[in-house]
């Protein structure tokens, strides 16, 4: 990879659904363009219905654009197939959801060491890299418990872990305090702040909430299908 290549470039990406009713059509995303340098942390902001998610899918190579371009590291998706995709996405993309999404037969060493496994180290070999991070989110003495045995904030403390722990280049984080109070909210944003800080990884911040973007480098403004000056984002 060239040095200083972005970590994203998004280039005139358009996304349309149809409606429900089979004969019009949706036009969520109308030529959106954004580069993303490595290390950044970039908030996505937008209302409900914006559009977020459907961009963030795009991000991931989860979905297609129907026109335009999205490159990873370097790499244009398009070109692509689904098996590249995946591994894309299991090696250089960590994702933090809204709802957690952990797997709750599996203790937090174990959810912890899913993304190792699946890229080829075994849970003994990851251990003591489990352990280091574990400490990092406060976890330490929760090592062994099982999702349903943890609060909110304990939970996407887990979910964090689990998207940094095979150190992708990308993060990709949907509304991460989106179902927390908003005192455990704060300790989180805190926490990912302090995690990215000191790291050469990129966060995207998908987010509704002007408190949330605040701890991004740049904020970027989702608006009928186009990015907008940061500063209308204040309107609502
Ligand atoms: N698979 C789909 N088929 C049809 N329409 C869709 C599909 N996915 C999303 N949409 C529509 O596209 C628009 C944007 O949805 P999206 O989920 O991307 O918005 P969002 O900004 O993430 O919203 P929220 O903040 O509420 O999650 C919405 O009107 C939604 O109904």
């Amino acid at each position: 990879m060239v040095p200083g290549t972005p970590a994203l470039r998004v280039h005139d990406v358009h996304k349309v659904y149809p409606e429900g009713d089979g004969k019009s059509e949706h036009r969520v995303l109308e030529g959106v363009s954004f580069d993303v340098a490595q290390g950044e942390c970039v908030a996505l902001l937008g209302r409900s219905g914006s559009g977020k998610s459907t961009l963030l899918n795009l991000l991931a190579g989860i979905d297609r654009p129907d026109q335009g371009s999205v490159e990873v590291m370097g790499q244009p998706l398009r070109r692509l197939g689904e098996p590249a995709l995946t591994l894309l996405r299991r090696r250089q993309i960590g994702f933090i959801y809204q709802f957690f999404n952990l797997i709750p037969t599996l203790s937090v060493t174990e959810n912890l060491a899913l993304p190792l496994e699946l890229n080829g180290t075994t849970l003994r070999r990851g251990l003591p890299r489990i352990h280091a991070l574990l400490e990092q989110l406060g976890l330490e003495r929760r090592a062994e418990a099982f999702p349903d045995q943890l609060s909110g904030g304990e939970q996407q403390r887990v979910a964090i872990g689990r998207a940094l722990i095979h150190e992708p280049a990308l993060v990709l984080a949907d509304e991460p305090t989106g179902n927390l109070d908003v005192e455990t909210g704060e300790q989180i944003l805190e926490l990912l702040s302090a995690l990215f800080a000191g790291r050469r990884q990129t966060l995207i911040l998908v987010t509704h909430s002007l408190t949330v973007s605040a701890i991004a480098d740049r904020v970027l403004t989702l608006e009928h299908g186009r990015l907008v000056a940061a500063d209308r984002s204040l309107a609502w």
